[in-house]
């Protein structure tokens, strides 16, 4: 088994984003496009990231990126965050997208990633991650 295959079906951290996949988003095949899924994957990270950073963060790296399964029009796509790491100003945080499939009624998870945020200030400048509360 490798890293990717699922052990647990069950989505990991708390959810952030949910949409459903339209057909203005496929590729020549007729599934969705993979590049749509991970600026979705950003959006989903970027508003958790800037909750913990207090603020604004840029997105400085992607790493471990997997996509599992294709993914149908008509899914709706449920994407959970979970952060791993904090750093001196760097978030590092898991994205996952699960699928709900009206067509084959599964529920699955279709990619996960590693993205890095890094928090900045108003002039682009790295800035340190505020202390957790509690
Ligand atoms: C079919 C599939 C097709 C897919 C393909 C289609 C794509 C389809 C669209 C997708 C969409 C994507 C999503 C785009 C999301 C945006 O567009 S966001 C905008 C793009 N990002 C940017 O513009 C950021 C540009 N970078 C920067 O401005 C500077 O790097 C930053 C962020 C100010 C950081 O400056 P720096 O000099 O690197 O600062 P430095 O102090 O060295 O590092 C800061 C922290 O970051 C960490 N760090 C720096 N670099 C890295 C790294 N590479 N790794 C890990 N940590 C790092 C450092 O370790 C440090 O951590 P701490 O110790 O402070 O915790």
């Amino acid at each position: 088994m490798n890293d990717y295959e699922q052990e647990d079906p069950i989505p990991q951290g708390d959810l952030a984003l949910q949409i459903t996949a339209l057909p203005r988003e496929t590729n020549g095949f007729g599934d969705i496009y993979g590049g749509w899924l991970v600026s979705q994957m950003d959006l989903a990270g970027t508003a958790m990231a800037s909750k913990v950073a207090g603020g604004r963060v840029a997105t400085v790296a992607i790493d471990r990126m997997a996509f599992l399964v294709p993914v149908s029009v008509g899914a709706q796509l449920s994407f959970y965050t979970q952060a791993l790491e904090i750093g001196r100003s760097s978030i590092q945080m898991m994205v996952e997208v699960w699928s709900d499939d009206p067509l084959s009624n599964e529920w699955r998870k279709v990619t996960e990633a590693v993205f890095v945020f890094v928090a900045i200030d108003g002039s682009g400048r790295t800035r340190p991650v505020p202390p957790r509360r509690g």
